[in-house]
């Protein structure tokens, strides 16, 4: 998978490409990661990558003409590493809520140039000709689109094929299926008097993996009850949370 990255700080990203699963995959050549920075390509004396906002208010805007140097430079390369058209996506709070059906698609849309604000944002004009889409990893207003740039693409990245080893696969993650996740247990058995559940125990790999689907459909149901709206349960499913209801009534 092939992702250019629009930042005023490239260096943030050491945190994704320098160690754990996403380095990994950088190393073995899985994901290719380049960054653009506008900076690069300021004229002036300063070096200027802000501006103030028309209508006055608090706050600057990131320059027109630099950033759009550099998400034009990060669509070229694309097209020249890939022989594709990239997606170009920004972050923001006014973007689609990213989920894992989000990140599903992402990651399966080709190459991607990743828009990383800072200040109040960019021109509006920029987001109507600039950008494919707008998207937002939740309701609350960071200092910069880094961070959430990094969410995107961590867990795009754990959805490429070889990225992710066998002892940690996608396939059991949270919110695979649309599920949450069970709870996992390790050494010691015993913790302040708490046991590992007896089937983890058991070594009946059947009755364990009918377990954790159910404290999955459970907690589901408990927690994010909106996840199961509109989800078809086959009758397995229906009935191992009915099993749960019944065992957690009140
Ligand atoms: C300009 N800058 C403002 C702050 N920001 C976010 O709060 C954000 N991005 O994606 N989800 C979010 N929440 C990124 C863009």
């Amino acid at each position: 998978m092939w992702i250019g990255v629009v930042s005023l700080f490239p260096d943030m990203f050491d945190a994704l490409t320098q160690q754990g699963v996403v380095g990994r995959a950088v190393e073995k050549q899985r994901i290719a990661l380049e960054f653009w920075n506008p900076r690069d390509y300021a004229t002036d004396r300063h070096r200027s990558v802000d501006d103030r906002p028309y209508g006055g208010g608090p706050g600057m805007l990131m320059k027109v003409d630099t950033l759009r140097a550099a998400i034009f430079a990060a669509r070229e390369r694309a097209q020249q590493a890939t022989g594709l058209v990239p997606t170009v996506i920004y972050l923001s709070p006014q973007g689609r809520k990213l989920d894992q059906q989000g990140v599903q698609a992402l990651a399966s849309a080709g190459p991607l140039v990743v828009v990383a604000g800072r200040y109040e944002g960019i021109d509006e004009r920029v987001v109507e000709s600039d950008i494919d889409e707008e998207w937002s990893i939740g309701d609350y207003v960071l200092s910069g689109g880094e961070l959430p740039a990094m969410v995107l693409i961590d867990a795009a990245a754990r959805l490429i094929p070889g990225v992710l080893g066998h002892q940690d696969s996608a396939v059991e993650d949270s919110f695979n299926d649309g599920l949450l996740d069970c709870p996992h247990y390790t050494r010691p058995e015993i913790i302040d008097g708490r046991q590992v559940p007896d089937v983890l125990l058991s070594g009946n790999h059947a009755a364990i993996k009918r377990w954790r689907l159910k404290q999955s459909l459970g907690r589901t149901w408990q927690r994010r009850p909106d996840l199961l709206e509109g989800r078809p349960l086959d009758a397995e499913q229906r009935k191992l949370l009915n099993e749960f209801i019944e065992e957690h009534a009140l």
